[in-house]
């Protein structure tokens, strides 16, 4: 069985977007001179489909995040050639062909990220061909049910981000994690009113609820020293991306001073990167996401390095690619999950593309063992308020 085309298409949202409050997460923008949109950047009002279709006419789908036309632009030029009449099955020998024959480019980033697309469209074919969810492909239910945590707690007025923590509490939960508002540029003020939002969420949530702290690479090494040791208090589970992904001396030597259990990898690529970051001892918590990292192919051979290095890895996103990793190893305790609302930051438009996703039920996912590949398809219910770019 042979793959006979590949087709992707970018979903941009054109519906409704409900405005971020001030100040509801620190990125790496905020360093620069200008205040306005510093969040722009990292919007995710636009997604790539990556659909490969084999010659008996199954079709295996893949998706991706970061800059989704760029994207295309590489499967369309770059990848989708290499795969016309190879087959699915060849998902090694596949992902290094696309590896190495774009290693000028693809070692991270847009390259990195377009190889991940495809990869995942290539899993779920074989998922779909054989009859199996992906996770049983790679070794099978490690876990009952995946706990997951509830990630959003953007910054907002106290009250709101009170009631907001209030909810999951309600819904079982027994792990969020927030965001901080403020950094370097906003000095002392900033640094209390950070405080302010973890001592609320801390307050709702109790003591024996993990508590996660997002800095989205909007600090530096200098002032998450500084933040660290007024955190303590708060007993955080982990802090994340305090500095920006370049920066792994920097994690390495917050992670050294053993205050706070320091999180990131979600903007790291390939299992060479990982392996700089295991190696180096710069993460307590690594957390790729499987449509950036390299696919599948990818996020379970960082798995198993990891469980060699005894580093947890929760991966970036709740999401399909990501669960059936975190089902199929004991490196991956629990998931990311990004509650299903009206469309903020785009992390939630996922829900708006696809169907199938799992709901949590007391905090907890769970996958279906009858359900072959990825377990997704597309959605048409919200289509009316795409604009699809074939
Ligand atoms: O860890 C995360 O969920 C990401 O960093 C978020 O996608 C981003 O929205 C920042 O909170
Ligand atoms: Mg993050």
């Amino acid at each position: 069985m042979k793959i006979k085309s590949v087709r992707t298409r970018v979903f941009e949202w054109q519906g409704k977007v409900t405005p971020p409050a001030a100040n509801f997460c620190t990125n790496a923008a905020d360093i620069l001179y200008e205040r306005g949109d510093s969040m722009g950047s990292f919007r995710f009002h636009g997604w790539l489909v990556c659909e490969v279709e084999t010659e008996d006419g199954t079709i295996g789908i893949g998706n991706a995040a970061l800059a989704p036309r760029v994207v295309k632009a590489a499967i369309d030029h770059y990848y989708a050639p290499m795969l016309i009449g190879e087959d699915p099955f060849d998902t090694e020998y596949l992902w290094q062909k696309m590896y190495r024959k774009t290693h000028a480019w693809s070692r991270k980033g847009i390259g990195m990220t377009a190889i991940s697309a495809v990869d995942i469209a290539l899993w779920d074919l074989m998922g779909k061909e054989v009859g199996k969810p992906i996770f049983k492909l790679l070794g099978g239910r490690t876990k009952e049910r995946i706990r997951c945590y509830a990630s959003k707690l953007y910054g907002q007025p106290i009250e709101a981000l009170r009631a907001e923590a209030q909810s999951y509490v309600d819904q079982g939960f027994d792990a969020v994690k927030m965001r901080f508002g403020w950094g370097p540029k906003d000095g002392p003020a900033g640094m209390r009113k950070n405080l302010e939002l973890v001592a609320a969420v801390r307050d709702v949530i109790g003591p024996d609820r993990d508590l996660m702290c997002e800095c989205y690479m909007g600090w530096t090494f200098e002032y998450a020293k500084r933040m660290l040791p007024k955190l303590e208090a708060y007993d955080i589970r982990w802090l994340e991306e305090p500095v920006i992904a370049d920066d792994i001396e920097g994690y390495t030597e917050l992670r050294k001073l053993g205050r706070v259990p320091i999180s990131g990898g979600e903007h790291e690529f390939s299992l060479a990167g990982f392996q700089q970051l295991l190696d180096r001892r710069a993460l307590d918590v690594i957390q790729y996401d499987t449509n950036r990292v390299g696919g599948i192919s990818a996020a379970r051979k960082i798995n198993a390095l990891a469980e060699a290095y005894q580093i947890p890895v929760v991966p970036h996103a709740g999401q399909m690619h990501n669960y059936h990793l975190t089902m199929a190893s004991t490196a991956s305790p629990m998931a990311e999950f990004f509650p299903v609302h009206d469309v903020e930051v785009g992390n939630e438009l996922f829900y708006y593309i696809f169907k199938g996703e799992p709901q949590p039920d007391n905090g907890f996912l769970q996958l279906d063992d009858n359900r072959p590949g990825l377990g997704l398809e597309l959605s048409d219910e919200h289509l009316g308020s795409f604009n699809v770019i074939e």
